[in-house]
């Protein structure tokens, strides 16, 4: 990456402050870029789901590795609910969609709870595991919570066979004008469920799979307690990725838990984070770090700038860390502070190999909360930081009182926050949708066909408060 007119930046730089100039291209179609990473994770898009309980869980590893990225479940989840979780994304199918499933005789009001679990938006009614019919919102609009799904359920299915590709697929579902067809074995039992979308995709990313051809998923784990057995736990379990995760990773702790991980010369690469300058990066690779994890402050649900007045803005912590890594020869994930597509293309001209995104994907029916309405008929999920005082509380549920106490005086966090879902396109992979879209154009005007070229060619400007609004669309006048 280059600065426009080998300008010098005086300050540091954040994501809006920046921007790229097109460069002449022979990159002839944005279909044409190849956003396969490098930094060993298996990702086929520059996209991980970040280790916050509001954002990472079953659903949303599965749905995000089908695409091509990767989820990192949180530190605080119990070992045995990670192991629980590894196990099911690894049995999730790499094309079909895992089905949301009711029989007949359930209630209205139960499919209707499960519905927004799924951004499908339907349940299949199953008996001895075969369909026999098809629910979606439209058909629960006006039918009370106590009737039940047999009686409501539409029975004119059509199904696609196990052996169906994507191309396939899509045309037959567009031919009997269907949105979504459950998937069938030949022996007629539930497989999975298809939608038009689903079919496009399929034929757009490549999942992100272990050796085995299994989804990828990875875990993140603390500094403290028995930092190996939790490591060597999850390494047993399957886990792809082993993410060493505090809030300041450069300090003597972190280097210790990171040479115990290290110890275990786990076949899995090992991040860890997070830090912002290059001396952080220097210690947390001499300590056995595949990849730093680069990012204090930024965070949507993040108060540690307001309460402490330390980080840095985030372009510029990763543009030093990635030089830095180069030389030593990890990688960087920029982590936190991604709002829009044009930040995930700005962290890779800056030299990520990966771009980490929390707030963001809360508001999405694959993460974990419960869908919530507003007064004027919205739908939202609630997010909170994974330092603020509800994950304080949470994460130490079970330690005694005073310590309790103690450690709930440091909040460096929001504990809610409404993150609405987009009207229309509240699944997550709409919203990959959107940031990869924007990120294959970005890479054609600068005229790279794949990650390390967008490095070397991305040219980067500095633009007052008045060139970012510029950019922002205006509706009116
Ligand atoms: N990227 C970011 O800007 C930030 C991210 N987070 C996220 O919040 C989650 C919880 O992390 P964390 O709060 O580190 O909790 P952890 O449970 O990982 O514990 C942190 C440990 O580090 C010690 N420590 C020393 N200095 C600090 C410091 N300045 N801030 C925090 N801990 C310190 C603590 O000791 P003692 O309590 O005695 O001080 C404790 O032993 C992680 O997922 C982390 O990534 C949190 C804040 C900032
Ligand atoms: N200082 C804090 N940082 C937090 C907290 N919870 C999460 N995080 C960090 O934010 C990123 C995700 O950023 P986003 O802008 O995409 O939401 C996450 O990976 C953490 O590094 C917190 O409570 N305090
Ligand atoms: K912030």
């Amino acid at each position: 990456m280059k600065f426009l007119n080998d300008m010098k930046p005086t300050t540091d730089l954040t994501y809006s402050d920046v921007f790229m100039v097109p460069s002449r291209s022979s990159v002839g179609s944005r279909m044409g870029v190849d956003l396969h990473t490098a930094d060993g994770t298996g990702t086929t898009i520059p996209l991980v789901v970040a280790n916050m309980t509001a954002v990472a869980g079953r659903r949303m590893a599965e749905t995000i590795a089908r695409r091509g990225g990767i989820a990192i479940i949180p530190q605080d989840i119990p070992a045995d609910v990670v192991i629980d979780t590894i196990r099911k994304v690894k049995e999730s199918h790499l094309i079909f969609d895992t089905p949301i499933t009711v029989k007949p005789h359930h209630t209205v009001g139960y499919a209707k709870h499960l519905l927004p679990k799924r951004a499908h938006g339907a349940a299949i009614v199953v008996e001895d595991d075969a369909p026999i019919g098809i629910i979606t919102r439209r058909d629960l609009r006006g039918v009370d919570n106590f009737d039940q799904v047999g009686d409501v359920m539409s029975t004119e299915l059509v199904t696609l066979p196990d052996t169906v590709d994507a191309r396939e697929a899509f045309d037959k579902l567009h031919a009997t004008s269907r949105k979504i067809a459950p998937v069938v074995d030949s022996a007629g039992k539930l497989v999975g469920v298809l939608t038009r979308k689903g079919a496009l995709r399929a034929s757009l990313y490549e999942p992100a799979v272990d050796a085995q051809g299994r989804l990828r998923i990875g875990a993140a784990i603390g500094i403290n307690g028995d930092v190996a057995a939790r490591a060597s736990e999850l390494i047993e379990a399957g886990v792809d990725l082993l993410v060493v995760d505090t809030a300041h990773g450069h300090q003597e702790t972190m280097i210790e838990a990171l040479k115990k991980v290290r110890a275990l010369s786990p076949s899995v690469p090992i991040a860890a984070g997070n830090v912002v300058t290059a001396a952080g990066v220097r210690d947390l690779a001499e300590a056995g770090a595949d990849i730093i994890k680069v990012g204090v402050g930024p965070g949507a649900m993040c108060t540690t700038r307001m309460q402490t007045g330390v980080g840095r803005p985030q372009f510029s912590a990763v543009l030093e860390c990635a030089a830095e890594a180069r030389k030593l020869g990890v990688h960087v994930w920029a982590d936190g502070g991604v709002k829009d597509p044009r930040d995930v293309a700005l962290a890779l001209a800056a030299g990520a190999s990966n771009v980490m995104i929390g707030s963001w994907f809360a508001g999405t029916y694959e993460s974990p909360g419960d869908i919530m309405v507003d007064s004027s008929g919205r739908e939202y999920k609630e997010s909170f930081g994974m330092a603020s005082r509800r994950a304080v509380t949470n994460r130490n549920s079970k330690t005694e009182a005073f310590e309790k106490a103690r450690r709930e005086m440091f909040e460096e966090g929001i504990s809610t926050a409404r993150i609405y879902l987009p009207e229309g396109a509240g699944g997550v992979e709409d919203q990959v949708d959107s940031i990869i879209s924007g990120v294959r154009s970005s890479f054609t005007y600068a005229g790279a066909s794949n990650i390390e070229e967008f490095f070397e060619r991305a040219t980067v400007g500095i633009q007052s408060a008045a060139g970012y609004a510029e950019g922002q669309p205006r509706a009116t006048r």
